[in-house]
């Protein structure tokens, strides 16, 4: 573990270099959310950001969505200056982005007819993901008739569709019962296999961090700084069974210590 982070053996491909967030709060005084935040993460790991409430871990997500422009720093992908949002970096939050008035087809192929692709590559893309996110036969089906975990499988199928680079997961399983949760981090997995991009992911959920993670930043409070980063020792691909293992607890263990040292 370090609060370093740039990996000596591959050279990282998202820098983020020396991040610094104020905001104004409604009662006029400054808030310092991020301060110094430097890390570096390669093509294709799985990262989490991990810490209390309110240390900056959305703020900071949203600085490397291109959402948010920072007070002072800057975050570089494969070398060039991130300035703005892109189709390159999808994003996933708690609530899902489904348009209610689509089918679950079109709602996959929303983003796809917006990158004008001829009509056999969007038709084509979207069966793929459909496929992969386990909904054929659902495809004419309207998000309203979907449980929450299918409607997350849309929302999941509906962003790796268009082929990201990097994908920023905000608490993306917040709004799910235990079970579907689960699932979906199987599910998610499966997914980041297949289409090699990188992951970073927000969340509270220990175990949800252990299990899907290469590395996981532990941010401390006030103001938001990296505190340690733990790389998490347990070989892929993760099945289910693995959550009950002796491993899979040490690893959750040393996770809640070193999140508990904040307290
Ligand atoms: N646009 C903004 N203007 C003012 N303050 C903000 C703004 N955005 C975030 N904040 C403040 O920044 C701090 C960090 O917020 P952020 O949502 O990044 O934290 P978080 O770690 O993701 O929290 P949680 O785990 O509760 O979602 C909070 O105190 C929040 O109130």
């Amino acid at each position: 573990m370090s609060q370093a982070n740039l990996d000596q053996t591959e050279a990282p491909s998202l820098i983020i270099q020396n991040i610094r967030q104020d905001f104004i709060t409604l009662d006029g005084t400054e808030l310092n959310v991020l301060d110094n935040i430097n890390l570096g993460f390669r093509e294709r790991e799985f990262i989490s950001f991990i810490g209390h409430s309110g240390c900056g871990k959305s703020t900071l997500l949203r600085i490397i969505a291109g959402l948010q422009t920072p007070t002072q720093g800057s975050i570089l992908y494969k070398g060039k200056k991130i300035k703005g949002t892109s189709a390159a970096r999808g994003m996933v939050f708690q609530q899902d982005a489904v348009f209610p008035w689509l089918t679950v087809r079109k709602n996959i192929e929303f983003g796809l007819k917006l990158k004008k692709l001829p009509r056999d590559k969007v038709r084509a893309q979207a069966e793929k993901w459909i496929a992969l996110v386990g909904l054929g036969g659902w495809e004419d089906a309207y998000p309203k008739e979907l449980s929450g975990g299918m409607r997350k499988r849309v929302d999941l199928a509906r962003v790796y569709a268009n082929t990201p680079d990097l994908m920023l997961m905000d608490e993306p399983f917040g709004a799910l019962d235990q079970q579907t949760k689960s699932n979906m981090q199987t599910q998610l997995l499966r997914l980041w296999e297949t289409a090699g991009s990188t992951v970073i992911f927000v969340t509270h959920d220990l175990e949800e961090a252990v299990f899907l993670s290469d590395r996981i930043v532990v941010l401390a409070p006030r103001p938001g700084r990296v505190k340690t980063i733990m790389d998490v020792s347990l070989s892929r691909p993760r099945r289910e069974e693995l959550r009950l293992s002796e491993e899979f607890l040490a690893e959750k263990r040393k996770l809640h210590e070193l999140l508990k040292e904040d307290a």
